[in-house]
């Protein structure tokens, strides 16, 4: 174990400062893209105005034989544009593959200083972020990039998960981790063929109301990925980095997907990966707070004054506990808010509504 006083010494000579803080900065979507398939990629300008992450996928959904063309792809991509304040992220192939060394040697020679963070999948434990954390030094270093790089976990084994608070803890580049439903499943053995989402199998249901064991049983479908997502979320919350659900396959059920992103906002998580452009939208209004909840939370918090104490507000009991929670939800409607001058007006309306 690395001594905490030197957490934050650079892990090769001439490599830049680790962050002390991860920088939170809105990611609402981590949208994916292939950048080796021309038609995606014609795209990304565009989908670039209207995304927070846009992700250049190496791994997983590339063909085997179209590795290299989609990592030449984000090269060129990421050198022939500028995305503003939108962040490029990408996810390069897992450490056991015949790609990962050179995704990681060309994307930070070529692209280090485009790039803000590396997602690396199927992490099985801090080994694994202890290994890339010492090789993005030295490429750094070699690259002479000045900003370091910034490394996002996908929890989607099952040791990954019996690890996953080291796993947050590991390096001062973990800036967050996604669930990955899919290979999670796998890795698990569950008997699911989906990727992300519930399964109608997964319920729970009513007690008999007599004799007859099939008669007025409700049943109610329960959410396969709540303990994860739960877990997930304190590792992430314990070591100051962000949580993230990761995809939704069934792209044409547009419904579900929200449903999922929500119960993954409402435990914690600050965004999700958007796999096609319809899942854009959905994410951007999951992952913002809405309107009225805003309008409410800065309600409180000029009602309870200095914080402390207690006050009754429309019924409801408020202290220094539950004034906390509406200066969370306060705090991120503020942040969106100062590039959404949209999102500004109707959280500016809404509290209006409410405070005059
Ligand atoms: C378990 C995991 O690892 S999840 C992460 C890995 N998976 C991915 O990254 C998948 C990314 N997404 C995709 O590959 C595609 O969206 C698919 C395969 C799901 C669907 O693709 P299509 O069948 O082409 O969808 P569809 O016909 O609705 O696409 C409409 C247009 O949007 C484009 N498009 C689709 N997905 C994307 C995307 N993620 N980004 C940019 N453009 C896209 C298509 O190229 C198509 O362009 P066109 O109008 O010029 O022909
Ligand atoms: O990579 C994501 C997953 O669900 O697997
Ligand atoms: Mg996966």
């Amino acid at each position: 174990m690395r001594s905490p006083k030197d957490f934050f010494a650079p892990l090769a000579l001439g490599a830049p400062a680790p962050v002390r803080e991860i920088p939170v900065t809105p990611s609402r979507m981590i949208h994916f893209f292939d950048p080796g398939n021309e038609k995606m990629a014609a795209k990304v300008p565009d989908i670039a105005k209207k995304v927070d992450v846009l992700l250049g996928n190496l791994e997983d959904a590339v063909r085997a034989d179209r590795k290299e063309a989609a990592r030449a792809g984000l090269v060129s991509i990421a050198k022939a544009n500028d995305f503003g304040k939108t962040q490029l992220w990408t996810r390069v192939n897992s450490l056991d593959s015949p790609w990962v060394l050179d995704d990681l040697v060309t994307l930070v020679t070529e692209i280090g200083d485009k790039l803000d963070v590396i997602m690396v999948p199927k992490v099985e434990g801090a080994q694994d972020i202890h290994y890339v954390d010492r090789l993005l030094a030295q490429l750094e270093a070699r690259a002479g990039l000045t900003k370091p790089l910034l490394v996002h976990a996908i929890l989607e084994t099952a040791s990954g998960v019996a690890n996953v608070e080291e796993i947050a803890g590991a390096s001062p580049r973990m800036q967050g981790i996604s669930l990955g439903p899919a290979d999670l499943a796998a890795s698990r053995r569950m008997k699911t063929t989906r990727v992300g989402g519930g399964h109608p199998g997964y319920l729970v249901r009513t007690d008999p109301t007599g004799e007859d064991l099939n008669a007025g049983r409700t049943t109610y479908q329960q959410d396969l990925w709540h303990y994860t997502v739960a877990r997930m979320v304190d590792a992430c919350a314990t070591h100051g980095i962000l949580p993230y659900y990761g995809p939704f396959g069934d792209i044409r059920d547009v419904v579900a997907c929200e449903d999922q992103f929500r119960n993954a906002f409402l435990l914690g998580c600050v965004g999700a990966w958007s796999l096609h452009p319809v899942q854009i939208d959905i994410a951007k209004k999951v992952f913002s707070p809405s309107p009225s909840d805003v309008a409410w939370a800065r309600r409180v918090i000029a009602e309870m004054g200095d914080g402390t104490g207690a006050v009754m507000i429309d019924g409801k009991m408020q202290d220094d506990a539950s004034v906390k929670q509406c200066r969370v939800v306060a705090e991120l409607a503020d942040a969106l808010a100062a590039d959404d001058p949209e999102l500004a007006a109707a959280y500016d309306a809404a509290t209006k509504e409410i405070l005059g």
